[in-house]
């Protein structure tokens, strides 16, 4: 018998299994990866969302904590046609709802025709379809959190040290840990500042770049982060992964908009524009650069033409809406992060693009 239920806000409810207890609420939206749940649950990106993965089994490797890209869960709940003990109990362990035993396909099919959608979940002994309905009436949309980068940014700046080569300013906006260990694998001394960090602040470090981050959310709620990148335009090489993105195009007189569901998964293609070169990446966005405004679309999704890259050699700016730090891979992007820190020096350091 049912002991979980999913109301999404096209009306219907899905029955379901408990695997971790509780009520919440979410935008929700699903990941095609077959790989890389630890990582994608601790997203800081999938804050307010509930996760549905498409993948039919998820968590058959286990649960550790060296593949968390933060120290706690990020979705309000996660949803899988059957998830293992292991997740199970991490996530009941961790106060995240969890549910399995519906049909994912249908869950998939209706926010890919639909777009993604409010939805709210209660699971346990005491679920009704009612209680999911009652959260369901609560859920506020994505672009209405409006302060969503005070709930996922550190509160205090820290150093991620690299060995000094480079000075990076990374504003963090939701970050994930691994952007941090890309750059100062590479060299650099990473200084991850909270997502609100004033220019002074940025100014006293002297960085040679300044980096903003992935995060949850619509971008044009993070008006301090913007407002940081037209204060060091021309000032500072800029760069930016996802919302990094994102916060960049707008300071650049651009605009964002949302999708309908999203891209979201490990194996999405994208065309560099010069070249020609198809590359595979990893993504987690539902929202994309509209009008790169002064800066150049480098790089398009195959599958739907969205800007993937934006530059300007003018005022030294590399972005990528998708992951270069992948994690769990593939990691065809990864010379991405070598791209930034050659902006960053003079240009004479050995790339370091594999792992
Ligand atoms: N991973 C991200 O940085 C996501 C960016 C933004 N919140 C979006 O959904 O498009």
């Amino acid at each position: 018998m049912a002991d979980a239920y999913v109301a999404l806000a096209d009306g219907r409810v899905f029955e379901a299994r408990a695997r971790a207890p509780g009520r919440t609420r979410g935008e929700l939206v699903f990941t095609t990866a077959y790989t890389g749940y630890e990582e994608s649950l601790t997203d800081p990106s999938y804050e307010e969302q509930v996760l549905t993965f498409s993948y039919p089994l998820i968590g058959n490797y286990g649960v550790r904590d060296e593949r968390f890209e933060s120290d706690r869960v990020h979705p309000n709940a996660a949803v899988a046609r059957e998830l293992t003990d292991d997740v199970a109990e991490w996530l009941e362990s961790e106060g995240v709802p969890a549910v399995d035993h519906l049909d994912t396909r249908e869950l998939v099919t209706s926010v890919r025709e639909e777009g993604a959608m409010a939805c709210g979940i209660a699971a346990g002994p005491d679920a009704t379809p009612e209680a999911a309905k009652e959260e369901l009436a609560e859920c506020v949309g994505m672009s209405d959190h409006l302060d969503i980068g005070k709930q996922v940014s550190t509160d205090e700046p820290y150093t991620v040290e690299g060995g000094g080569d480079y000075d990076v300013a990374l504003v963090d906006c939701g970050m994930k840990g691994s952007i941090a260990t890309s750059l100062a694998e590479r060299g650099a001394d990473v200084h991850v500042l909270p997502y609100d960090v004033d220019a002074d602040t940025v100014a006293e470090l002297d960085p040679d770049v300044l980096f903003v981050s992935n995060g949850p959310g619509d971008p044009a709620n993070f008006e301090s982060a913007q407002a940081l990148v037209e204060t060091f335009t021309g000032e500072l090489p800029l760069a930016g992964i996802c919302l990094g993105q994102q916060i960049v195009a707008r300071a650049f007189g651009g605009d964002t908009e949302k999708m309908a569901f999203g891209h979201r998964g490990v194996n999405q293609p994208v065309r560099d524009v010069e070249t020609g070169q198809v590359v595979m990446t990893t993504q987690n966005h539902g929202y994309s650069v509209a009008d790169p405004g002064d800066l150049e679309v480098t790089q398009v999704n195959v599958n739907d033409d969205t800007a993937e890259g934006l530059e300007s050699e003018e005022f030294s700016v590399v972005t990528r809406q998708y992951h270069p730090e992948a994690n769990p891979g593939p990691h065809d992007s990864l010379g991405f992060f070598d791209e930034v820190l050659d902006l960053a020096g003079d240009g004479s350091r050995t790339p370091v693009t594999a792992d």
